[in-house]
């Protein structure tokens, strides 16, 4: 296979030094490239349709039978139209060709054919303009679609393959190892690529591209772990036992089958002698914080420290209220920016000292003055908020511990995989019981009064509100600023509700105070910036109002949205926008329509591409062929698996069976051969 890669497409019959430039301009300059240029979508003949039962307007194949001589008409501007009639045995049909003077020479009278294209009913007649076609007895069951250029077509396409395959030997050498072929049910490479071009049937094209995927997944993991540099060395963490039958005993709910599923997982990488690299996803509200806190638990009753870092104060405090209350008996402490320097060596020697068991905390845990006598866990919240780089520092606090990170933005598991491919994925994919979807209403400003008529009838009922204003204080633009927008609210809006005020600009002491009256429900109505966006906990909660909605992002929408339906009362979001430009209203839409944060993501990556998503453009990945990142995720993550397994015995891909995968990999990192 190496060799053919070298072979110019020229060496092909049929292809000259003008063809050859069309098809390295299509990315196939070489023999081996043209039989990894895979068709981009395939024609399905394998089952023709009766005319009378034709769809119309969708691409069918029909079986037919040409009744006489086609009929050739010169017509307008020098045109001439060629008129086939066929049947079926029960219908007739009319196909109409324009300017192909083969058409007489190729459809012969009483011939069968299949002819593939869209069926068009004209009054009482069906007929089909210009459908493909071949002979009914060696037509090929599934036809490919290559991407075209102009001047190539797909038949000139479909006959360098066929050259190309003439040259390829029987045995060729496969990249993916016999045994992890055998493992995964995967077939041969030369079976593959026949069938990827040429398949016998859509089951055959099945498994040609199955193993196409897993191969070109295979080759991008082992290419990002090796980039990473994180084939793995044995870990002195390891976790003796699972006890998290015992913690799940103590919470006050019963856990759902995924925070089972993923504490599982985690628990199992932890036991397995090498450290955890895992990311646990799931939507706002699905419960990530008592799987943070199951982990915890196993650590530290197995004679380990953990430690958490939250991207806001906020949360640090409430992450540390929370596990405080589901892990008693643990030794815990916060620790954030806020705290006095003696305090901050305080809770440093008990970390030194190994009192102290778990610390929940800011950035202020990577701190240089912060050690630890044995982290064995560490977990993070909200992974691109911090960066790798944070990450490491706070690894290289113990014996390279095992990392947790949780993230509440639901970046498509696709993408995320991609990007951190050295991380194991664990997805909260369901909810806690009793949720109900949160209804969403986009409203312009005049609408304004009438919502604060259903919060007050919220709050008279016992429930909470959140609203949202984008700015502090009053600018100079007209934008909703939370001062001025309290000070309406007690006077005019909702007179005699307990109203509380929460910014970015407050002390630590005052939003910490105004949270814990929310929480403890002191306070009815919030009137906040965007800082409640992550991890705010209150399930009395049920409306989420937010102004200016135009301003924000789909993800960080249903970031806030994600504050309320936290419980089991129904829940409502309400955006307002005066915003009329097509693009705002298509967000508000969907926001409306969805409650998955993982289509809203996935909307917001088309809307805004993956560059804008994170921040900035380019992630360096390769293209992939073949594998699509929507629908492909299992084999991705066996992919994973196996580049980890083969990495952990040869971590430079020198064993004579990983050679093949070690050339595909350079090929595809650096565009190299070996
Ligand atoms: N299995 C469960 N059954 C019932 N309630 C649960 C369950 N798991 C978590 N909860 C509750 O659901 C709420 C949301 O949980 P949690 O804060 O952990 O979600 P999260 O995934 O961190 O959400 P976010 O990303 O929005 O911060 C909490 O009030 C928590 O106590």
């Amino acid at each position: 296979m190496r060799s053919l890669f070298y072979k110019k497409i020229q060496e092909l019959k049929g292809v000259g030094e003008k063809r050859a430039r069309l098809f390295a301009k299509l990315g196939a300059p070489t023999v081996g490239a043209l039989l990894r240029f895979y068709p981009r979508a395939y024609e399905d003949w394998s089952n023709p349709i009766p005319i009378q039962q034709a769809p119309l307007d969708v691409p069918c194949a029909i079986r037919g039978t040409v009744l006489e001589r086609p009929s050739e008409t010169r017509i307008r501007g020098g045109m001439t139209l060629y008129k086939v009639k066929i049947t079926d045995g029960d219908s007739d049909m009319e196909l109409t060709y324009f300017n192909n003077p083969y058409i007489p020479l190729m459809l012969k009278e009483g011939e069968e054919y299949l002819f593939y294209g869209k069926v068009k009913a004209n009054f009482l007649k069906r007929e089909m303009s210009a459908p493909q076609f071949c002979s009914a007895s060696d037509c090929p069951a599934v036809h490919p679609i290559y991407p075209l250029t102009k001047g190539l077509s797909g038949r000139m396409i479909e006959s360098a393959v066929k050259n190309a395959f003439a040259l390829l030997p029987d045995a060729m050498q496969d990249p993916i190892p016999e045994d992890i072929r055998m493992q995964y049910g995967l077939c041969q490479l030369r079976y593959a690529l026949e069938n990827i071009h040429r398949p016998r049937s859509m089951e055959d094209l099945g498994i040609a591209r199955k193993r196409l995927v897993f191969e070109e997944l295979l080759v991008l993991q082992l290419g990002l772990l090796r980039l990473k540099g994180r084939s793995r060395t044995e870990s002195r963490l390891r976790l003796p036992r699972d006890d998290s039958a015992e913690y799940f005993a103590l919470l006050p709910f019963e856990p759902t089958g995924a925070q089972r599923r993923a504490v599982k997982e985690a628990v199992g990488d932890m036991m397995s002698g090498y450290p955890m690299n895992r990311l646990i996803q799931g939507d706002v509200g699905s419960g990530k914080t008592a799987v943070a806190a199951a982990l915890c638990y196993c650590a530290v009753r197995s004679g380990m420290q953990a430690a958490l870092m939250a991207p806001t104060e906020i949360l640090a405090r409430q992450h540390f209220a929370t596990l405080s209350g589901l892990l008693k008996g643990v030794r815990t402490v916060l620790l954030t920016g806020s705290l006095t320097a003696a305090k901050k060596r305080a809770i440093s020697e008990s970390l030194q000292s190994g009192e102290i068991q778990l610390v929940i905390g800011t950035h202020a845990i990577l701190s240089e003055g912060i050690a630890f006598q044995r982290l064995g866990l560490v977990i993070t919240d909200e992974q691109h908020r911090f960066g790798v780089s944070q990450r490491a520092a706070l690894a290289s606090k113990g014996d390279d511990p095992h990392m947790l990170v949780m993230s509440a933005t639901p970046i498509p598991r696709t993408l995320a995989l991609m990007i951190y491919g050295d991380l194991d994925l664990s997805v909260l994919d369901e909810m806690p019981p009793g949720r109900q979807k949160v209804d969403t209403y986009a409203v312009t400003g005049d609408k304004r009064l009438r919502a604060f008529r259903f919060i007050k009838k919220q709050i008279d009922a016992g429930r909470q509100c959140y609203i949202i204003c984008p700015m502090i204080e009053e600018g100079p633009n007209d934008m909703a600023s939370v001062n001025e927008y309290a000070v309406k609210t007690r006077k005019e809006w909702l007179p005699g509700c307990k109203i509380g005020v929460l910014h970015g600009k407050m002390k630590p002491k005052e939003k910490e105070a105004v949270m814990t009256d929310f929480s403890e429900g002191r306070i009815s109505v919030l009137i906040s910036t965007t800082v409640v966006e992550v991890g705010m906990d209150v399930p009395n909660a049920t409306v989420m109002m937010i102004e200016n909605a135009e301003r924000y992002g789909l993800s960080q929408l249903h970031q806030l949205r994600g504050r309320v339906g936290r419980g089991t009362d129904k829940s409502i979001c309400i955006l307002i926008s005066d915003a009329q430009n097509e693009d705002t209203v298509a967000r508000l839409k969907t926001m409306c329509q969805t409650n998955d944060g993982f289509r809203i993501a996935e909307q917001d990556l088309k809307l805004r591409g993956p560059g804008d998503f994170f921040g900035h453009r380019q992630h360096g990945l390769p293209e992939l062929k073949i594998a699509d990142m929507t629908q492909d995720m299992n084999v991705l993550k066996q992919a994973q698996a196996v580049a980890r397994e083969i990495l952990r015995t040869d971590a430079d891909l020198k064993a004579p069976s990983h050679r093949g995968l070690r050339a595909e990999v350079r090929q595809l990192f650096e565009n190299k051969t070996d």
